[in-house]
């Protein structure tokens, strides 16, 4: 059976989308190196305001604005000095016609209501400072202007309130989240728990080590493990002989693992497609996506777990991966969906007509060149830095023509 990028998209959807729906949650410190990128599974609602507490600012002087009100230039207030607020004192109290030395981030003295910043004041730098209970203020600042009530003030929970919502079920925890989280008083968050994926390679030309005449090295497994790894997956691999029966007993096993099992290779034509004669009788479906590379692919639904089947070309399992996976994982992860960008094509450029192709390219200049098709050339494919799709019924792209072109290997 033959189908479209489009439906067998939509088709995997509904594949992953009761896998996705059912992960539960797990407790995170939030400040752990795992906390990254997870996503919260509960709304969380804050414990602190932000600000925390109502602070200065700038470094300078904190006063009463009405003590301030008739200086000027020609008649200049000097008023004593106080003790000095320091960025984690305790709050100290203003007395009347007195100023506090404040410094940014420390909580305004009691009484106070403006601050002026100490490039304004008279000498335009601090004298000796006396913090409160080790010793006692002496000497004076003055002031040449009047400052406003509230003026350098940073106050309580103007930021956000407490109880207020910090971030809603469903958020990703980039860093500046966890920066909210952390500064309105939450520590530890409930995430959504990793999905758990097994890539099973297959073949036995596959090697993870000394190669013998006839082997390669299996370079489709560390490829998928790392690409799902940027994606908050939690993923082990598994490399896998031409052999049904023992395909069979392994996947068997995996279902009870894991959520989603990625088989690789193994489903086109050939005389030993492990992974099609194995799932075949299980209900999984088989088909050819009119879409090149990546033509074949597969799924199936096992009584614990969903399997997707992706063709062994590195190129294809690769772009498998971009086209089908990707899209869901970004839904689940609450990643944006990337935008193309155009350039011009460097050079003239061919297609099949009758297929989607989906092709390397290189951007240099800010002109796009395309790269060979070949599924099998996977140190072309470390080096492409976009991809461009020429749709069914282009067969000719002329140089100097804008292109669609859509990141990758970044
Ligand atoms: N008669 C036909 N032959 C083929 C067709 C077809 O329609 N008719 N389709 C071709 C296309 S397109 C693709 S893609 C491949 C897909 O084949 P399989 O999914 O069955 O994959 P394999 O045959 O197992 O492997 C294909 C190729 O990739 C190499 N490979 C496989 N696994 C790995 C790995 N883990 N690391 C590195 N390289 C791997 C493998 O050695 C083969 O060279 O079928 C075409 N044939
Ligand atoms: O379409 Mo296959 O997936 O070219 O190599």
């Amino acid at each position: 059976m033959s189908c479209t990028l489009e439906s067998h998209r939509a088709e995997l959807e509904e594949l992953l989308s009761p896998v996705f729906a059912c992960l539960d949650s797990e407790v995170l410190r939030i400040d752990s190196p795992e906390a990254i990128d997870r996503i919260l599974s509960e709304d969380q609602n804050a414990l602190l305001p932000i600000p925390a507490f109502t602070n200065s600012q700038m470094d300078g002087y904190a006063a009463r604005s009405a003590d301030l009100a008739a200086a000027s230039l020609r008649s200049p207030i000097s008023l004593p000095l106080g003790f000095t607020a320091a960025a984690g004192d305790r709050q100290i109290p203003l007395a009347e016609g007195t100023v506090s030395p404040v410094m940014t981030g420390a909580m305004i003295p009691l009484g106070a209501d403006t601050v002026i910043p100490i490039e304004e004041s008279g000498s335009g730098a601090f004298p000796e400072l006396v913090r409160a209970g080790v010793g006692t203020p002496s000497g004076h600042a003055e002031f040449s202007a009047p400052s406003a009530e509230g003026r350098f003030i940073r106050p309580a929970g103007v930021d956000l309130e407490t109880g207020a919502l910090v971030a809603k079920a469903g958020t990703r925890l980039t860093p500046t989240m966890i920066a909210a989280l952390v500064s309105s008083g939450l520590r530890e968050v409930p995430v959504r728990r990793a999905l758990k994926v097994a890539v099973c390679t297959t073949g036995d030309e596959l090697s993870d080590g000394q190669c013998s005449q006839g082997q390669i090295p299996d370079s489709n497994s560390p490829m998928l493990a790392a690409w799902l790894r940027r994606y908050q997956v939690q993923v082990r691999t598994l490399q896998l002989p031409d052999d049904p029966q023992r395909f069979t007993l392994a996947i068997d096993a995996l279902q009870e693992q894991v959520d989603l099992i990625v088989t690789v290779g193994g489903i086109s034509a050939g005389a030993y497609e492990v992974v099609r004669q194995a799932l075949s009788p299980l209900g999984g479906v088989f088909h050819h996506v009119a879409i090149q590379p990546g033509g074949p692919q597969g799924f199936a639904q096992l009584p614990k777990a969903a399997v997707l089947c992706f063709p062994g070309n590195p190129v294809s399992a690769l772009l498998s991966a971009e086209l089908f996976l990707a899209p869901l994982l970004r839904q689940l992860n609450a990643l944006p969906e990337p935008l193309p960008r155009h350039y011009p094509l460097a050079a003239d450029a061919s297609s099949p007509e009758h297929k989607h192709q989906v092709r390397r390219a290189l951007i240099r200049d800010g002109q796009v060149t395309i790269l060979d098709p070949g599924s099998h050339l996977v140190h072309d494919l470390a080096r492409a830095d976009a991809l461009v799709h020429i749709p069914v019924g282009v067969s000719q792209l002329a140089a100097g023509q804008s292109i669609e072109t859509w990141s990758m290997n970044v």
